[in-house]
């Protein structure tokens, strides 16, 4: 089944015994000038600094000093060279010996098989590699439009980031989604200016965009030596050394540190030594303890200012916030990486210098996030976490707060994308790959036991934290969950026989765990064995008219008499939401309600999600409840029955029109494309609202209905040789015009 088919990951565990591992995947290659590796693919070293089988020796890898991590995203626009930038990262630092190709479909992140068809980064694989003595956990965020909330769904875990930039484009449309989502969770980040080789590539520029689009605060601590086809490497500003690749180097493993001296580099060094100034009061000036130091002791002569209290500095105002160091190279030019991750380890946090409330509430014992679910065939449920506080080990009981439930964690790995390591415990910040969890669902809080999470509870109201929602004391101990945004396309599957019909609902399930977007249900009217509503796109009615209604129902069953009578009014209301707002008149008996308002409840929220139009939700409605009789011994489900039917009748009478999801859309193209792409906007009923210039591009800002974007893709990459990108947001929810609401019913009845 097609379904399953997307999510079969040939996981290969290995145990921490036997530490050399060979992917089992067999890769078609071109080498590309690189060094030629095996038909079988790629080979995994073992893990550096381990000798020999004895597992306690391993502790101190497995487990390093907090200090020492770093729980990284990598983010980016589509196309900017994320992937590149992380394999060369696992190959710099011992994890890969050879270097994946995007473009031959043989890198170890994007290990799905639908990524390395459509090469393009779908899923998150949490990687894990050491860096001179710091554990860096990689976490390759996807830059595609369509895969936003599985960024948002990483970016919580994450202590730092590195933006990965197309230094010829600056900042794109897609960056400034995720960067706002890394604004919202505090992240600290690190701007990487990739392809400074390409053609068209401008340091400045990217700069200048980064301190215009994002409103960021950029620190040049790198400066390149030559540009597009005559980059050959950067100057380090805080250092003065200039960065040289050897031309002739196959992996670029090697390169050049040579101080800049005022002899072979007179120039440079004096460019240099005026953005090391430019930096120093750039850093002063937001950092009062730096500033103290400068104007204090070296306030004559920044020269003399050692480069470690720099760095330092550096440090704190990243972790503030108030600024984003930059750094440029070239991926597939294997330049600059080695730096970047230099900057990873001195400039992001470790986990312990970033704040988190809860962690007090716990007083070490395990507080851990499900941040990603996968399903292994053979293995089931694979759980990516992060471990907050405490630790966890194999053969464990752990407690889902969310779940109410309690799990058996099987075996602890460590992932290396398809490749996981046994091992036998994992502390506090780091990311650990359970195996065994069979209810936990991307999201869940996980901590060691139910009295641990009400002893959190307890400690967290006594230290006087927000109020819970629903009054629930295991409400305050969720750890932040992520946004789901409102579901925007339906599409309805059925098995191909009813024999698959329990493979289907199991794959749905599968997916619903590890993507908490996804919304099913079944679809009650179909009568068919399980024809199943992928619940991704709305349409909603609105009620403009008020209606007054009664309606009763009398129903017999065995010798028991259900009699129910109900009067109730719906009333348009601006709320934008689709939750019907539910009044009651004084009338009504507040002992009888005492009894029946859930019944009330759940009869009125189930008539408004199923609207009168196209079976939709209905948004903007009031439901008022004039009056209710109950013969006695009636059931619950009669009266909810009742409400229910109520409510639909008086929607039904009442003047409705169908809303449609509308984008926002941004779409960058060449100027010789542009024409074509307006046209091809102008027949989608979309609304330009401007056209910007961007470098060489034009970016058309506009509005678009959702439903006219259907393979726009497929469409845009043809229109301009794949040299367009766009992005696309929810913006609202707009009226349809009564042409094309009246072509949509027409059609959905069998009509047209
Ligand atoms: N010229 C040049 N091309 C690069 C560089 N880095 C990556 N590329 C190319 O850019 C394309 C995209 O690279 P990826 O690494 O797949 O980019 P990504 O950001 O992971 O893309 P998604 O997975 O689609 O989000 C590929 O064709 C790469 O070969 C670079 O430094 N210079």
């Amino acid at each position: 089944m097609l379904l399953f088919n997307w999510r079969i990951l040939a996981a290969n565990h290995q145990k921490i015994s036997s530490l050399h591992m060979n992917n089992i995947c067999c890769c078609k290659r071109r080498t590309k000038g690189l060094k030629p590796q095996t038909a079988l693919g790629r080979n995994y070293s073992s893990l550096p600094g381990v000798v020999g089988n004895d597992i306690k020796s391993l502790r101190s890898v497995i487990n390093p000093p907090i200090a020492k991590i770093r729980n990284i995203g990598i983010m980016a626009h589509i196309d900017a060279g994320k992937t590149t930038t992380t394999e060369r990262i696992l190959y710099y630092s011992g994890y890969t010996r050879s270097l994946g190709d995007v473009d031959d479909g043989d890198t170890v992140t994007d290990f799905m098989a639908q990524e390395r068809e459509r090469g393009i980064t779908i899923q998150s694989a949490a990687v894990t590699c050491d860096w001179k003595g710091y554990r860096v956990n990689l976490i390759d965020t996807p830059g595609h439009v369509d895969f936003t909330l599985e960024v948002e769904r990483c970016l919580r875990v994450l202590d730092g980031a590195v933006a990965v930039f197309d230094a010829s484009a600056g900042v794109e449309a897609q960056t400034l989604t995720v960067w706002r989502q890394a604004d919202k969770h505090n992240i600290p980040r690190i701007c990487f200016l990739n392809k400074m080789d390409k053609t068209g590539a401008s340091f400045n520029y990217a700069v200048e965009s980064i301190r215009e689009k994002l409103k960021a605060n950029p620190l040049l601590l790198q400066l390149p030596i030559g540009e597009a086809k005559t980059f050959k490497g950067m100057v380090d500003v805080v250092n003065k050394e200039k960065l040289l690749w050897n031309p002739n180097s196959d992996d670029g493993k090697e390169f050049e540190r040579k101080p800049l001296l005022e002899v072979s580099d007179p120039g440079l060094l004096k460019e240099t030594t005026e953005a090391r100034n430019a930096l120093i009061e750039q850093v002063a000036d937001l950092d009062d303890e730096f500033a103290d130091l400068v104007l204090g002791e070296f306030s004559e002569n920044f020269d003399l200012l050692p480069a470690e209290k720099l760095q330092a500095a550096i440090h704190r105002v990243t972790v503030a916030q108030t600024a984003v160091p930059v750094l440029c190279g070239s991926a597939l030019r294997n330049k600059g990486i080695q730096p970047l991750l230099d900057a990873v380890t001195m400039y992001l946090p470790s986990p312990e210098e970033r704040s988190y409330e809860f962690l007090q509430w716990y007083e070490g014992d395990l507080c851990a996030l499900a941040f990603k679910v996968l399903h292994d065939k053979h293995r089931g449920p694979l759980v990516f976490m992060r471990i907050y506080s405490g630790s966890l080990k194999p053969q464990s009981a752990v407690h889902n707060i969310n779940g109410n439930c309690t799990e058996r964690i099987s075996r602890l790995l460590l992932p290396f994308a398809d490749q996981h390591v046994e091992i036998p415990s994992l502390t506090a910040g780091n990311i650990a790959l359970t195996v065994g969890c069979k209810h936990t669902a991307t999201g869940d809080t996980i901590v060691s036991s139910k009295s641990s999470a009400l002893a959190a509870a307890h400690r967290a109201k006594q230290g006087g934290a927000e109020p819970p929602r629903h009054n629930q004391e295991a409400q305050r101990l969720l750890l932040a969950g992520v946004e789901v945004p409102e579901p925007v396309f339906f599409c309805t599957i059925e098995p191909p026989s009813v024999a698959k019909q329990p493979d289907l609902d199991h794959a749905l399930k599968c997916l619903q765990r590890e993507d908490p977007s996804l919304k099913v249900k079944l679809d009650p009217d179909s009568g068919q064995v399980g024809s199943i509503i992928l619940n991704l796109r709305r349409l909603s009615v609105k009620a403009f008219v008020c209606c007054l209604i009664t309606d009763t129902l009398d129903r017999t069953l065995g010798d028991k008499r259900h009699l129910v009578t109900v009067e109730l009014e719906a009333n348009p209301v601006e709320t934008s939401s689709v939750i019907p707002t539910i009044e009651y008149a004084e009338d009504v008996s507040e002992d009888l309600l005492k009894v029946s308002r859930e019944a009330i409840e759940n009869g009125i929220h189930g008539a408004c999600l199923q609207g009168p139009l196209l079976g939709s939700p209905v948004q903007d409605v009031a439901i008022t409840l004039h009056s209710l009789s109950v013969h006695p011994g009636t059931s619950t489900t009669m009266i909810s029955a009742c409400v229910s039917r109520c409510v639909q009748k008086a929607l039904k009478k009442a003047e409705k029109q169908v809303l449609e999801p509308l984008m926002s859309l941004e779409v960058a193209v060449t100027e010789d494309r542009l024409s074509l792409v307006l046209a091809d906007l102008a027949q989608r009923r979309g609304n330009v609202q401007e056209i910007q210039a961007r470098h060489d591009n034009k970016v058309v800002i506009g509005f678009v209905p959702l439903a006219e974007m259907m393979g726009y893709s497929t469409v845009l990459r043809t229109l301009t040789s794949g040299s367009a990108t766009f992005a696309l947001e929810l913006s609202n929810y707009q009226p349809m015009n009564p042409q094309d609401q009246q072509a949509l019913l027409n059609r959905r009845s069998g009509l047209a």
